[in-house]
C-alpha cells in the first residue's frame, strides 16, 4: 500500500511524494518519484534511484538538482528515497548530523538497537523495489543508481553488491573509502560493530577489489569541496578501480564545492550516462 502525499505536474510528467510501510525498517518511509511523460502514457521506462547525503530527505534532490527536465526528455523515472528511517524513538537517533536520523549509510545494521530499523540496504533493494514496481510504469530490468556523498557511497556499494539489479552507476562527491575516514568509521562501528572485516561488505574500495562489476563508473568531484581530503578520498577508490580492472572515470571539477549547485551543474551528464547504459 502506498499513500500519496502530493502530486504536481512537472515538464509534462508528474512529481510526487509518497509514504509506505517498510518491513525492513519497521517504520513508514517517505520517498519521491518523478514520472516522465512517457511513463504517464504507459511506457515501461528505465528507472534511476538517487541516494542523497547526510541530513537530506527525499525533497533535497527533487527540489535542488533540476533533474526533471532531463528525465522528461530522456523518459527516465527518478526515485528519491529517504536517507534513513525516522522517528523510531531509538536513544540518540537525533543527536548528531552524521549518525542516526538522516544518516542511514545504506547498509543493514547488525548492532542493537539499530538493527531493528536501520536496514536501508534491504529497504532500497527489496521493499522500495516492490512498491515502485507495483505503482509506477517502470522496466525493472533497466535500472541504475546514483547519489551524493553518503549517497554516493550508497550508490557505489549497492551497485557493486547488486550489479544485476542496478546495472549502471554514477556518483557526485562520494564517500569512496568509508573504512578509512571519520564519517565511515563512526557509522560502521555503531551500525556494524567492532569487527572491521564485516565493514568490507559496505566499503566501495574493498568491494571493487573483491568483485569488480565491469560497469563504467562515472564520478564527479569538486576540487573546492570542503569534505574532499577528510571524508571523500576519491583517489583511494580510483587506485582500487585501476588495480581491479574496473572501468571508472573520476572527473575533478575545478572550483566546485559539495553543494547542490555543483550537482545541478553536472546532473544532465549523469542522466545521459545512465540512459546510454540502460538503453544501448
Ligand atoms: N551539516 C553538515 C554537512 C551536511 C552536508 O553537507 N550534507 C550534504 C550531504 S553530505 C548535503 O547535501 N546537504 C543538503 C544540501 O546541501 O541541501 C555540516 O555541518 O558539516
Amino acid at each position: 500500500m502506498v499513500e500519496t502525499v502530493s502530486r504536481q505536474r512537472c515538464f509534462e510528467g508528474m512529481q510526487g511524494f509518497y509514504r509506505h510501510w517498510s518491513e525492513a525498517t519497521q517504520c513508514t518511509m517517505s520517498f519521491a518519484v518523478y514520472e516522465p511523460p512517457q511513463a504517464l502514457d504507459g511506457v515501461k521506462t528505465p528507472m534511476l534511484t538517487y541516494l542523497a547525503g547526510l541530513t537530506c530527505t527525499p525533497e533535497t534532490f527533487t527540489i535542488k538538482a533540476g533533474a526533471q527536465r532531463v528525465a522528461a526528455k530522456l523518459g527516465i523515472t527518478l526515485v528519491m528515497p529517504d536517507t534513513s528511517p525516522r522517528g523510531c524513538g531509538l536513544p540518540g537517533e537525533d543527536d548528531a548530523y552524521d549518525f542516526g536520523t538522516g544518516a542511514g549509510f545504506y547498509l543493514d545494521a547488525t548492532q542493537t538497537p539499530w538493527s531493528s530499523h536501520y536496514n536501508m540496504a534491504t529497504y532500497i533493494t527489496r521493499d522500495l523495489q516492490h512498491v515502485i514496481a507495483e505503482n509506477f510504469s517502470v522496466d525493472t530490468g533497466r535500472q541504475g543508481i546514483f547519489g551524493h556523498s553518503m549517497g554516493g557511497h550508497g550508490a557505489l556499494t549497492l551497485h557493486l553488491r547488486n550489479p544485476g539489479l542496478f546495472r549502471t552507476v554514477s556518483a557526485f562527491a562520494p564517500v569512496s573509502a568509508p573504512m578509512q575516514v571519520p564519517w565511515g568509521e563512526k557509522a560502521f562501528s555503531n551500525y556494524l560493530g567492532a569487527d572491521r572485516d564485516v565493514w568490507r561488505a559496505y566499503d566501495a574500495t574493498e568491494l571493487v577489489k573483491q568483485q569488480p562489476s565491469g560497469a563504467n563508473i562515472l564520478i564527479d568531484q569538486g576540487d573546492d569541496d570542503q569534505f574532499l581530503s577528510r571524508e571523500l578520498r576519491p583517489e583511494i577508490f580510483s587506485k582500487a578501480c585501476q588495480e581491479a580492472g574496473q572501468p571508472a572515470q573520476t572527473r575533478m571539477q575545478p572550483g566546485y564545492d559539495h553543494s547542490y549547485y555543483f550537482i545541478q551543474t553536472f546532473v544532465e551528464d549523469h542522466l545521459n550516462h545512465h540512459y546510454r547504459g540502460l538503453t544501448g
